[in-house]
């Protein structure tokens, strides 16, 4: 029978099989950012454990780092200074490599590594962060694991894995246009649940997802952990290995039969397959606190419990379009690359945020993101508009404490959380795509791009 992309990747990582199905399986990359990686570090030098390969281990300051321009090595978030500091300790006497606040090759880490072409099809990668299934969208088995995993992993190169289901998510027909990768994620998470992807490595496939760039791929296989995957992962083509070549940890060449037998063959079957018209999309928005509860941006908002509700300070029966917001947020590891940016810019263009919006922040993912946006002038575009352009990091992605937005705001958010005071105490978070963003922060509610599109 057939197997598909996971079970070639996992099969040619396979070291050994253990009890129960579990298996020994060979880790080609770690990495680590301050938040959660310096644990792991200091607790393998105090065991005196050496990291096994550090040529294979990288590192990078991305979490609680300052993102205000002119940033020096301070964190605003009270007590995170030991992160920075013990991070970079740790890292140097390990030999690893790292990507420190003020290195010019610094971001989110999941923007720098395909950036940087550590991510690679056909290997696998590891970071005691979640939304390391971004790197899927390049056709490697990337996902998110403990700090005391990250340990084992650097000490030995194994980690032991029970075998995930597998399942897949085609997406039919193409895109309406203003519908985005974001959207696609949040469809599915709306109409699957926020738990549907348990347990299973989950295959995007389809003509909508063979059509996105690799940025956009990248947005919909960040989503993954927030429909409780495992990770996502995107059969890998001519775009990926397009944009892998030349990077500075990237091959010389994707020639070699491995690269080319990175697919799901035909006759493979899936523990579980799901088919979604992506020609019937709408740009999405959330309501609630979970990314499940998202709705297209012209429908009506469904009744939840009351206790989301409460929070949300939003009645079933309400459109969300039109719903006043305080604040505006573009950035994160779902949505802070050089096209998101761009699509934004181009509805921002000439035209001023609503008086009502009290803070709007840009953080490009990366810096080599910043560079590229500044280089095309968009900065301009964001400050002229009146968005705070920043340095790269996750920012108020998260709250970390010492910077937040004014207590009891409503944001509009490109990120992919919208828990309970995600962004801060009391924060209410509606997230959607950068277009949703920019339209919603010109109108100061929530508003439909392709409505500002036509105009
Ligand atoms: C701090 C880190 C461990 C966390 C994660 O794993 O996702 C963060 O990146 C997040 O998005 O909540
Ligand atoms: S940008 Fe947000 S979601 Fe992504 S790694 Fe940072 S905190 Fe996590």
């Amino acid at each position: 029978m057939g197997r598909t992309l996971f079970d070639k990747i996992w099969d040619a990582h396979r070291v050994a099989e253990t009890t129960g199905g579990a298996a020994l399986i060979a880790i080609d990359r770690i990495f680590l950012h301050e938040r959660t990686g310096a644990a792991a570090l200091k607790s393998m030098a105090a065991a005196g454990r050496p990291v096994q390969d550090p040529a294979r281990v990288f590192a990078v300051m991305d979490h609680i780092v300052d993102t205000r321009l002119g940033r020096g090595d301070q964190t605003l978030m009270p007590g995170g200074q030991a992160f920075i500091t013990e991070t970079r300790e740790a890292a140097l006497a390990a030999g690893i490599t790292l990507f420190d606040v003020t290195d010019r090759d610094q971001g989110i880490v999941h923007v720098i590594s395909p950036e940087q072409g550590i991510v690679l099809p056909g290997v696998t990668l590891v970071a005691p962060d979640s939304h390391t299934c971004t790197q899927g969208a390049f056709g490697a088995l990337a996902w998110g694991i403990g700090s005391s995993e990250a340990e084992h992993a650097m000490a030995t190169g194994v980690l032991r894995l029970a075998r995930p289901g597998t399942m897949r998510v085609t997406f039919t027909g193409a895109l309406p246009s203003g519908v985005t990768a974001k959207d696609m994620a949040l469809a599915l998470i709306a109409r699957h649940g926020a738990g549907g992807g348990a347990g299973h490595v989950v295959e995007f496939a389809g003509e909508a997802v063979r059509c996105l760039d690799m940025e956009g791929r990248m947005t919909l296989c960040n989503m993954a952990t927030e429909f409780a995957a495992m990770t996502g992962i995107i059969v890998p083509d001519a775009a990926t290995f397009a944009y892998l070549a030349g990077r500075p940890y990237a091959p010389a060449s994707f020639d070699a039969p491995y690269w080319s037998s990175l697919v799901s063959d035909p006759d493979a079957r899936f523990d579980r397959e799901i088919e979604i018209d992506a020609s019937g999309l709408a740009p999405m928005v959330s309501w609630g606190t979970s990314p499940e509860q998202a709705i297209a941006i012209d429908a009506r908002i469904p009744q939840g419990p009351p206790r989301v509700h409460e929070y949300i300070g939003l009645n079933a029966g309400q459109p969300i379009a039109g719903t006043p917001i305080d604040a505006a947020f573009i950035g994160s590891c779902t949505n802070s690359r050089l096209s998101d940016l761009r699509r934004a810019a181009a509805l921002l263009k000439g035209k001023h945020i609503a008086p009502s919006i009290k803070k709007a922040l840009v953080v490009p993912g990366s810096m080599a993101v910043k560079r590229a946006a500044e280089a095309e002038g968009l900065d301009q575009v964001f400050t002229a508009a009146g968005f705070e352009w920043r340095n790269s990091g996750c920012s108020l992605c998260f709250y970390a404490g010492g910077e937040g937005f004014e207590p009891g705001s409503r944001t509009i958010s490109s990120t992919n959380r919208n828990f309970e005071g995600r962004q801060g105490p009391g924060i209410r978070t509606h997230i959607a795509s950068p277009e949703v963003v920019a339209a919603s922060a010109l109108a100061g509610v929530i508003a439909d791009p392709r409505k500002v599109l036509a105009s």
